[in-house]
């Protein structure tokens, strides 16, 4: 079914809550608005189903938001550019298993066109307006903009606008101005047979080590917009796949108070609703700077989960055991603690299959990867992955919309071994 948003419910069972059959629905709720008429996303394009959805830690989609000519021009702009050689090789190539790289698996068939180079931080080859269909690049970069207003606006994200820099009025935007570390643009192409695997787009600062907290600012929305031509799953492969929460979440997901979303508690008999969990790493004391904490939605009353602890890449590392058995001390919330997103090595990998309750709770929602759909969500909130293409190549323009962080910052005291402390 080409151009069609399947939302699959996994046969696996919210705690205590009876098990759902295996079902396609139609997303009605996906079947959204028509094509923008003026330059850039107009603010109703935004509708508050869509505001719903990313509020919910789901993915919205909207169906034709970039029109057919604009997508022709991007697609071809992207192929010639390709063509040139200007693409590379981006860091979550890194993601392909070692397995899949042995069987012949090419890391490097994901390969992007960027904006923005942050180990440079300069800007890339997407926002030279020398090259390729610049003009068609400016245009799109003025709607991603337009629609960092309305998520600003919509999502009730302030900071998302907050950039620091004076803005700058209509002929004066230039393509650099645009797309900048707080707005990362990017082309994509995915190989034939290429894939991506499950992941998130971003995790707390405090759990990448001492240089999680060194870039002034942290992904906070991810988008994506295709450029193929029409394009069936069935055939073509190269859904992106979407794992949501089955059961809505009685909280506010991804950050809360400038503290990133690291678990959730999923719903019980006693509670069945989803509790995202927050880690809030100012804290004061002795025994550490970090502690868990679920907070509710309509009050903002908090529920501190663990006590005070020091966190360490080791932390998102470990199996939740350890988070389980030393960090909360309420055992219901134990038990129903699990991590957004456990990081992808040998050992996560074996406990990923041999983890009896993996899955549970989520929903795979697929999203057809067609030319001019826009899919928006919370980048730590929700893992995805894109499927294997088959036999085509598959073209995207996409990036992130960028906040400063907070107040929230790490009391962590340097560490004489890490490896920033040394350079
Ligand atoms: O291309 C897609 O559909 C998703 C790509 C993605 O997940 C990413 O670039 O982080
Ligand atoms: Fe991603």
């Amino acid at each position: 079914m080409a151009g069609t948003t399947a939302f699959v419910l996994t046969s696996t069972c919210v705690l205590g809550v009876p098990t759902l059959p295996r079902r396609q629905l139609l997303a009605s709720s996906l079947a959204l608005g028509a094509a923008p008429t003026a330059q850039g996303a107009s603010r109703s394009q935004l509708k508050p189903a869509d505001v719903e959805q990313i509020n919910a830690g789901r993915p919205a989609v909207l169906r034709g938001w970039l029109p057919p000519a604009e997508v022709a021009a991007l697609c071809a702009d992207a192929r010639t550019l390709y063509a040139e050689g200007r693409f590379t090789a981006d860091g979550l190539a890194a993601y392909t298993p070692q397995r899949a790289v042995r069987r012949g698996a090419d890391p490097a068939s994901r390969e992007v066109l960027p904006a923005f180079i942050p180990s440079k931080r300069c800007a890339g080859p997407w926002a030279d307006a020398a090259a390729g269909d610049g003009a068609a690049r400016l245009r799109f970069a003025a709607r991603i903009d337009a629609l960092r207003s309305a998520l600003s606006d919509g999502l009730g994200r302030p900071a998302l606008c907050e950039d620091g820099r004076p803005p700058l009025a209509g002929s004066r935007r230039t393509l650099a101005h645009l797309s900048s570390s707080l707005t990362e643009i990017s082309y994509t192409r995915f190989g034939p047979g290429a894939r991506l695997r499950r992941h998130v787009d971003e995790h707390h600062e405090e759990l990448k080590g001492q240089g999680g907290w060194r870039r002034p600012t942290r992904r906070s929305v991810s988008w994506l917009v295709y450029l193929n031509a029409p394009w069936d799953p069935a055939v073509d492969g190269g859904a992106l796949r979407t794992f949501p929460r089955i059961a809505p979440p009685a909280s506010p997901v991804g950050a809360h108070a400038g503290n990133v979303q690291v678990g959730w508690l999923r719903a019980s008999v006693a509670d069945p609703v989803e509790r995202a969990v927050f880690l809030d790493s100012s804290r004061a004391g002795e025994r550490g700077n970090c502690a868990l904490y679920t907070v509710e939605r309509a009050n903002g009353l908090r529920t501190v989960l663990s006590r005070n602890f020091w966190a360490r890449p080791l932390l998102y590392q470990s199996t939740e055991l350890l988070v389980d058995q030393l960090l909360i001390d309420s055992p219901a919330a134990a038990h129903r603690f699990h991590f957004v997103e456990a990081p992808h090595s040998a050992a996560t990998e074996w406990f990923a299959r041999n983890d009896a309750r993996a899955g549970e709770g989520e929903a795979v929602l697929d999203v057809a990867p067609a030319g001019g759909t826009l899919v928006i969500f919370d980048s730590v909130a929700l893992p995805h992955e894109v499927l294997p293409t088959i036999g085509r190549e598959r073209w995207a323009c996409s990036g992130w919309l960028h906040e400063p962080h907070t107040a929230a910052r790490s009391r962590h005291p340097p560490d004489p071994d890490a490896e920033d402390a040394k350079a």
